[in-house]
């Protein structure tokens, strides 16, 4: 008889101490059922894999008539489905991966819901019992209506009247249609109806032979005695000569010939099966309408919390007063003049008037202690002390400057106590108190008819070549914000899209039907694509417009750096996904990567600040050249022929080709692994 599939010798262990496959021979003749049987664990589903081009075998040759991988239907033991499709589009997607046209996969589906009892084609998976879902899994292995079908346990929890037309149908593909079907089963006596049965134990196959065939050689009345005297014989073959047949064979010590796979693809990139995976993508994005919202929501609140929540200047702050010159305190300062050349009156009070505003709330001490003591329990930013006879000293001060006494300058002076564990607050109240008493003292100078900047000192400051008077932490940090999150946004997505279909065992299930690597990246990028540039165009809407952070640059070279940074962004997902199995280890990798990325990306605080050692690796990072790139087109104006603007592109266009290298080593690392 033709034979449609043979295996010979196959060996296929998953550690040293874990042999699968021992040396195993099977002949799968042309237009039969195969019915492969065996106890759990004893190396099915592993030969199937290997069949499909799941797994890899160590040594053997497999050879099949089927050539393509569009030649072979394949249920997997696992679902391995978008839970979150319907059966329809299930039906769609795997039948354009087949190259169908639609009018053909609606016709399929028709017989395909018919012939399995399916539920009405609209239903999501994910609302589907366990048996529904086996027998959609079912179905897709059926659809393209290929010549070699694996099917790993179908029938298992299914209704035996469903199960005996599942049968009778595999029996009519078998013999109508020259099919070659292998089919795994736990219910041995379903097993007889199939042409061919292989029983196997221990890795190796102990016999295979047509079911009445195999009763009448054992002398047996049912399968279940024949696979009981075979499995005692292989049992006690180890100290037996004459039943070598039944001996597993060692692991060669020196696996040399591996066999091609005996599967090959269509090409690396094909049309339709690209076009299959970019409606799939559409189809899992509008069903994951939440997820989608929250990609789109969170640019939008992340940038509008940090506007809002950061930068800002903190205000109400409480500072204490104790001014020894006001015998009746600060209330004596409400009918004094405000203005005009009165140096005898209390100066205390226009300094006061100057400093009070929405940033400095003032609360008056009669004494000194009480002051330090007020903000020693925290219940002001710092103490102001003007001497019982501070105005006098100070205008003995301004008058005579050079010769102005000793006690004069003493008494003169403004002693002030902070508290500076706040380094912001601190900071910004004790500039808050100095240009103060620059304006008071300017305002004094020049209602006595003096030079007012004869009060300041000897500085001035021009305009700024870059950026305004006052610039802001919010203007420094907005162009690392968006940086950022152009590089994190696109990473949990990637992350998020791609663990999904691996841990599902998706991915695997689709590439068995064809599709490559090449076409789930090109598919997965043109959709982030999209995705990133709404992202990023949200995010420069809100910094740019809505909270008018300054932008003086180019918009074109904006957007293709912040785009660039998304890509580099989703190839270390890609990297992340390949890496992890798990959403644990990839969460940990995230997060792990984002916190020193922040901070040492200058996005907190300027590099040139950094440790010196740090500083000289902290350029490295993927978001430290960017950030500043972006800095220089957004606040300078720079163009691309400025150097930290065109180090910024290369910084990015670096990291994806590294990202990508990466992503490709450790695939093959992890494929060398698993053949060992
Ligand atoms: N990816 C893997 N890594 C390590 N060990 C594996 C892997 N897959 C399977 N095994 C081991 O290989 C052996 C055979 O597993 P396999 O799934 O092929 O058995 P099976 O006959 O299909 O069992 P069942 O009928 O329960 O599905 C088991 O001991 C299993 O633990």
């Amino acid at each position: 008889m033709e034979s449609a599939l043979t295996i010979t010798g196959a060996f296929k262990r998953y550690s040293t101490n874990n042999v699968v496959l021992k040396g195993l021979n099977m002949n799968v003749p042309f237009g039969t059922i195969y019915g492969l049987l065996g106890p759990s664990g004893c190396g099915k589903t592993t030969l199937l894999n290997c069949i499909v081009g799941r797994v890899e075998l160590d040594v053997g040759i497999i050879v099949t008539r089927a050539k393509v991988k569009a030649d072979v239907g394949y249920m997997p033991q696992d679902v391995a489905l978008y839970s979150v499709l319907s059966i329809e589009e299930t039906f769609k997607y795997y039948g354009r991966l087949y190259g169908m046209t639609f009018s053909e996969i609606e016709r399929r589906t028709e017989q395909l819901v018919k012939l399995l009892d399916l539920p009405s084609e609209d239903r999501i998976l994910e609302t589907l019992s366990g048996g529904q879902q086996r027998r959609v899994s079912f179905a897709l292995a059926l659809i393209h209506d290929p010549q070699l079908l694996i099917l790993d346990e179908p029938t298992v929890g299914l209704d035996p009247v469903l199960r005996q037309s599942i049968w009778e149908h595999l029996l009519k593909l078998a013999s109508n249609g020259k099919k070659t079907i292998i089919i795994t089963t736990h219910y041995i006596e379903e097993a007889r109806q199939a042409h061919i049965i292989g029983l196997m134990r221990g890795g190796v196959l102990l016999c295979e032979d047509a079911p009445t065939q195999l009763m009448l050689t054992h002398n047996c009345d049912n399968l279940e005695q024949v696979f009981l005297q075979l499995s005692h014989k292989q049992h006690n073959a180890d100290g037996e000569e004459d039943q070598t047949e039944y001996k597993s064979i060692p692991y060669p010590e020196k696996p040399k010939h591996k066999s091609p796979p005996s599967l090959s693809g269509e090409g690396w990139f094909l049309w339709s099966r690209f076009m299959a995976q970019l409606i799939k993508n559409w189809y899992f994005m509008w069903r994951n309408k939440a997820m989608m919202i929250f990609l789109l929501g969170l640019p939008l609140v992340q940038c509008t919390l940090y506007n809002l929540a950061i930068g800002h200047d903190p205000e109400g702050l409480n500072i204490a007063v104790v001014a020894e010159e006001l015998t009746n305190g600060l209330g004596e300062c409400v009918n004094l003049p405000k203005t005009g050349c009165f140096l005898n009156l209390p100066l205390s009070c226009r300094y006061i008037d100057k400093i009070r505003g929405r940033a400095i709330n003032l609360v008056e001490y009669n004494k000194l202690e009480d002051g330090r003591a007020a903000v020693g329990l925290n219940k002001a930013w710092g103490v102001l002390h003007f001497a019982h006879n501070y105005s006098i000293a100070l205008a003995e001060r301004i008058n005579l400057t050079a010769d102005a006494s000793d006690l004069a300058v003493e008494l003169s002076q403004l002693n002030v106590w902070m508290d500076m564990s706040n380094q912001y607050i601190g900071n910004m109240l004790r500039e808050d108190l100095i240009s103060g008493y620059a304006d008071f003292l300017q305002d004094v100078f020049k209602d006595c008819g003096w030079p007012p900047h004869a009060a300041n000192i000897p500085v001035r400051f021009e305009d700024p070549v870059y950026g305004s008077r006052n610039p802001s932490f919010i203007h420094f940090a907005s162009p690392a914000v968006i940086v950022v999150f152009m590089f994190y946004l696109p990473l949990m997505f990637t992350v998020g899209v791609m663990l999904y279909e691996k841990m599902a065992g998706i991915l695997e299930r689709c590439m068995v039907a064809g599709v490559t690597a090449l076409e789930v990246v090109v598919a997965h990028s043109v959709v982030q694509f999209v995705v990133l540039c709404i992202q990023g165009m949200l995010m420069m809407i809100i910094m740019y417009q809505v909270f008018d952070s300054p932008f003086v640059g180019n918009f074109f070279l904006t957007s293709v750096l912040l785009i660039l940074q998304g890509l580099s962004g989703m190839c270390f997902g890609f990297l992340i996904s390949v890496i992890s199995d798990t959403m644990n280890t990839a969460s940990f990798m995230g997060i792990g990567s984002f916190f020193p990325l922040c901070s040492m990306s200058g996005m907190l605080w300027p590099q040139e600040g950094m440790h010196t050692i740090l500083k000289s690796i902290g350029w490295l990072l993927p978001t430290s050249l960017p950030t500043e790139a972006m800095r220089a087109l957004t606040a300078r104006g720079w163009g691309m022929d400025h150097k930290t603007v065109y180090k910024g592109f290369i910084s990015s266009c670096v990291w994806i080709l590294f990202f990508c290298v990466m992503t490709r080593f450790v695939i093959k690392i992890r494929k060398g692994l698993r053949a060992k």
